[in-house]
């Protein structure tokens, strides 16, 4: 059987004891109050031990009964004197006795029969009798009490029973009643064989510490358990929002498969790059594609290098040199340099192949964007997106379904991925893939294609380029297991502290 230092210790002092006051066992082992209980229960658990409970009375002195036990009940130094002086007045009393003290006097020195009373010119004279003189040096009852009571401060009712009522104790205001809780410990038939059969008390310790390791005593000390099946508070330690672990993985994710990541530095964007060097028309419904913010201060931002905008402006007018005739229009720089809150990702992917790009290469970014919405549990204003592009000589339409198929695989958990045909002002052709989720059905995932040359090639690329943007919003709500879009962004305690992170 296993037992702990304490366990052990109180155990060992029980077996001498056979039975024996809580209190004393406490004073036995050394042990503080409560390692004693703990080990008594633990024993008790183990049917080794055994706790008896009672209640019992007990009186308690009172601040008047420590001054008695001090001074003398008011009749012994009343009878003092009395012995002292042979006779003495009410009045003379006074030098030894309070008001309160004096008025019930006689009645008690008449009763004990220490004095006797008479009227002397109208005063009242005492005069100390045989039995008084004897009295001084005889304790009474209730002077054994008293000493009783302030020597341990309280006593069980029962013992003080022997000597004087206790009512009289309470009457006169020396002691007062109470109950308390007696706690007997016994040990078992069981303890005493285990005792006999030899226990090996090693000091118990918890830490091991280098003293321990250098004095080479850790040998000698028996190393504390730790039940980890405990039930414990729970602590709450700082960490990661859930969204943010979720993006965070998501881009883990993509850079293990050789996505090298774009970032921007504000969430502000020129329509230049939201729109214009995605190739669409300033006057056309198609910028209508999706509605967007504006800037209403600054208004305007500023345009790249004059050769790319003027080879953007050339591909919008008449197609530049790919071989299109454009959208056939006056294109405006002054509305290219209007300032936005970023409508989509793919406006990194603009700004990345204006910067040049390895080929073969591949980009992603996880990017906030915004769109004037209705605020519900599925539609927020600004949500995220990630896109992506894939530049190399070769690549075909089918290897953009490839990739595309993968990502929903590796990053949605789907299972089956369904392309629809689409439209986007930038890619040619362009699909819309769907992921089916077993709980969710099929969820749509994001809109993907080639971008056209009008867009790549004033950008300065001459391969083609496969690109895709998801809305990971609803994904994450998913696998978050919330059905509150809101919730993303929530600063919800309970939720933040109890959310799973989840992949
Ligand atoms: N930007 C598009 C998605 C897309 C990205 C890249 C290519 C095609 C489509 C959207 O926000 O819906």
């Amino acid at each position: 059987m296993e037992l702990s230092y304490q366990e052990k210790l109180t155990l060992i002092k029980l077996k001498d004891l056979k039975k024996a006051k809580f209190e004393d066992l406490v004073k036995e082992t050394g042990l503080d109050q409560v390692a004693v209980m703990r080990a008594v229960l633990w024993l008790q658990s183990k049917g080794l031990a055994k706790l008896h409970e009672r209640q019992k009375r007990i009186v308690r002195i009172t601040e008047l009964g420590k001054k008695y036990a001090e001074i003398g009940l008011p009749e012994r130094r009343a009878l003092k004197l009395l012995v002292e002086r042979g006779k003495v007045s009410l009045d003379d009393l006074r030098e030894v006795l309070s008001d309160d003290e004096l008025k019930p006097i006689i009645g008690i020195l008449r009763r004990e029969g220490w004095a006797s009373v008479r009227k002397e010119d109208g005063k009242l004279i005492l005069e100390v009798t045989e039995k008084g003189k004897e009295a001084l040096s005889k304790e009474r009852p209730i002077d054994k009490a008293l000493k009783l009571l302030a020597e341990k401060g309280e006593v069980e009712a029962k013992e003080l029973e022997q000597l004087v009522p206790i009512k009289e104790l309470k009457s006169r205001k020396i002691g007062e009643e109470d109950t308390k809780a007696e706690r007997e410990v016994e040990i078992t038939e069981e303890g005493i064989k285990l005792v006999e059969k030899g226990l090996e008390l090693k000091k118990e310790v918890s830490v091991l510490t280098p003293e321990l390791i250098k004095s080479g005593e850790w040998r000698n000390v028996e190393f504390k358990r730790f039940n980890i099946q405990a039930p414990v508070r729970r602590v709450y330690p700082g960490k990661k929002q859930p969204y943010r672990v979720f993006l965070d993985k998501i881009r883990r994710k993509l850079i293990e498969m050789g996505f090298i990541e774009m970032t921007a530095e504000s969430l502000i964007e020129t329509q230049f790059w939201n729109f214009d060097a995605l190739f669409q028309p300033q006057n056309h419904p198609a910028r209508d594609w999706t509605d967007t913010y504006q800037l209403k201060y600054p208004k305007y931002g500023s345009l790249p290098d004059e050769e790319l905008v003027e080879k953007v402006k050339a591909s919008h007018e008449h197609g530049w040199t790919t071989g299109s005739r454009g959208w056939g229009y006056k294109w405006d720089p002054r509305m290219a340099m209007l300032l936005m809150p970023r409508a989509h990702a793919t406006a990194l992917s603009a700004r990345q192949l204006g910067k040049g790009v390895q080929i073969p290469g591949k980009y992603f970014a996880i990017q906030r964007v915004f769109r004037p919405d209705v605020l519900d549990r599925t539609h927020l204003i600004e949500f995220n997106q990630v896109d992506g592009f894939v530049v190399d000589e070769s690549l075909t339409f089918k290897h953009l379904l490839g990739i595309l198929k993968r990502f929903a695989v590796e990053i949605a958990g789907a299972k089956k991925v369904k392309f629809l045909p689409d439209y986007y002002p930038f890619t040619e052709p362009s699909v819309q893939m769907s992921a089916y989720h077993p709980e969710l059905g099929w969820v749509e995932f994001g809109g993907a294609g080639i971008f056209r040359e009008e867009m790549t090639k004033p950008l300065g690329i001459d391969v083609p380029v496969i690109a895709w943007g998801i809305g990971i919003d609803r994904l994450a709500m998913f696998k978050l297991g919330i059905d509150d879009i809101r919730y993303l962004f929530s600063y919800d305690l309970k939720w933040l502290r109890e959310a799973k992170l989840v992949w």
